[in-house]
């Protein structure tokens, strides 16, 4: 079965030539965004790609990259396209997106809209559980480290491909995916070091041949050209490039 990943941007929080790292995955079944980041939107409507072809949104953090473009989301959904989509999230961040992320926006008791089901079909997800929100995907959460004390999850789509979102560099985790047989590795790449919450540039050339030759690199600042050729075996994503998972 196809599964493809396509990033509508590949760029660190504060990057301006590239849209905020989120992704669209297609299967047979459906199409999910990973994180819907402040530049979502924009990033859709640059490669014409409308809202409601969504049929689920997967949230791995509370950063305004990853969740910034939700409420022009949530209200297109509902005012415009007039149907939910799954919203999938981890059980330990529904309360945190809805009371101090999206509240302030979204709410209107007079009209009845008082919670993210209001909105989405609210899928909460336990890490490690697989979930398949439509035919020819299956997902898993994986909590990995970002910011100190705050929950963020990494994703295994399949049995095949490990997407990092934003998470510190962890060698005994990305050997162990390796070893398992994860064929890729999409994982955030932070230019300059020290990494501190990002995994850096440094700390992924550590990582010996055969596993570099699964990693894409993604989430990169504006000076991404500058290192063009100083990757190792890794590849920087290409922003809008459909990538095949099989
Ligand atoms: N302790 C921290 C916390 C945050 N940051 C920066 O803020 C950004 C928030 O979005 P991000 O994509 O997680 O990247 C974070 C760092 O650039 C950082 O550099 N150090
Ligand atoms: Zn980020
Ligand atoms: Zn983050």
């Amino acid at each position: 079965m196809s599964l493809t990943i396509r990033m509508i941007g590949t760029g660190s929080a504060f990057a301006k030539k590239y849209f905020n790292n989120n992704a669209l995955v297609d299967a047979a079944g459906g199409r999910l965004l990973i994180d819907c980041g402040v530049t979502a939107p924009h990033a859709l409507h640059a490669l014409r790609i409308p809202l409601d072809t969504l049929d689920a949104v997967l949230i791995s953090h509370i950063h305004a990259d990853h969740i910034g473009g939700l409420e022009e989301l949530a209200f297109q959904l509902l005012y415009i396209h007039k149907r939910k989509i799954k919203l999938l999230i981890a059980d330990t961040l529904v309360d945190v997106l809805w009371n101090h992320s999206l509240r302030g926006g979204l709410e209107n008791r007079e009209d009845g809209l008082a919670g993210l089901h209001d909105y989405f079909e609210v899928i909460p997800l336990q890490e490690g559980v697989p979930y398949s929100p439509f035919d020819g995907l299956r997902l898993k959460l994986l909590r990995t480290a970002h910011i100190p004390n705050k929950a963020s999850y990494s994703i295994l789509l399949g049995d095949s491909v490990f997407y990092s979102a934003d998470a510190r560099f962890d060698a005994g985790l990305l050997h162990s995916l390796h070893a398992q047989g994860v064929r890729h590795i999409l994982h955030d790449c932070q230019l300059f070091s020290p990494g501190t919450v990002h995994a850096s540039l440094d700390e992924l050339l550590t990582l010996p041949e055969e596993l570099q030759e699964k990693v894409l690199l993604m989430h990169y600042g504006d000076n991404m050209p500058e290192y063009m050729g100083r990757t190792g075996r890794m590849a920087f994503m290409e922003q809008g490039r459909v990538y095949p998972l099989n």
